[in-house]
């Protein structure tokens, strides 16, 4: 995965005005982006959030999982330190894609959790490349992050391409009734520490 940088510009949130830095793989088209607040290249660690796109989740408010409530709270507490970075990573669906998880949704409805739904239709539970993370903290001179999330997976990504993580916080939020069988399959089948 060869991931460029390509420009970055000021982006005022509710939570703050963060800085928005645009990378391009040049592999596949793929735009990724991170946002960062404050002076995230001092060498001191960096308070970070991976975050996996989700456009249902993120953008149009759906229950079925626990993403745009994930990205909510991990802006605020990076606003609240007033330092700190959200890596934006286009890896829909866990890397299968939009249309795929309407299909694997559709498999769910019909009884399937989460990790069937995708082996029913050819996939691994979870096809997300970290690899990009190494160049894009490269760039912004991050060495060491406290990272936000359940996911180990994530700790290892970050430690894999020489990242310290200096410690993991838990990010547990936006439990409602429609995504209880999904944080349950999280946790019973995926490895997240909840
Ligand atoms: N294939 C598939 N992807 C899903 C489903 N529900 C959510 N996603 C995707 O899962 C990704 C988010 O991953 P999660 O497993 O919820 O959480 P995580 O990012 O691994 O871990 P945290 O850092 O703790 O949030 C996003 O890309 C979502 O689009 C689903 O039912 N099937
Ligand atoms: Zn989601």
């Amino acid at each position: 995965m060869a991931v460029s940088f390509v420009e970055s510009s000021k982006l005022p949130t509710p939570w703050g005005v963060f800085d928005i830095h645009g990378f391009e793989d040049s592999d596949n088209g793929k735009e990724h982006v991170v946002l960062t607040l404050g002076d995230v290249g001092d060498g001191e660690p960096v308070l970070a959030r991976v975050h996996s796109e989700c456009l249902t989740g993120d953008g149009l408010f759906s229950m079925r999982c626990d993403c745009g409530s994930q990205l909510r709270a991990a802006l605020e507490k990076i606003a609240e330190e007033g330092r700190g970075a959200l890596f934006y990573l286009r890896q829909e669906g866990r890397g299968i894609g939009l249309m795929n998880k309407i299909r694997a949704y559709k498999l769910q409805d019909a009884g399937a959790d989460t990790v069937e739904a995708n082996e029913q239709l050819g996939f691994g539970a979870d096809m997300r490349d970290y690899s990009l993370l190494e160049m894009m903290c490269e760039h912004l001179h991050i060495t060491k992050v406290r990272l936000m999330t359940n996911n180990p997976r994530k700790v290892k990504a970050f430690t894999d391409q020489g990242v310290e993580v200096v410690e993991r916080l838990p990010l547990q939020t936006g439990q409602n009734p429609h995504n209880a069988k999904y944080l349950a399959t999280k946790s019973g089948k995926l490895g997240h520490l909840f």
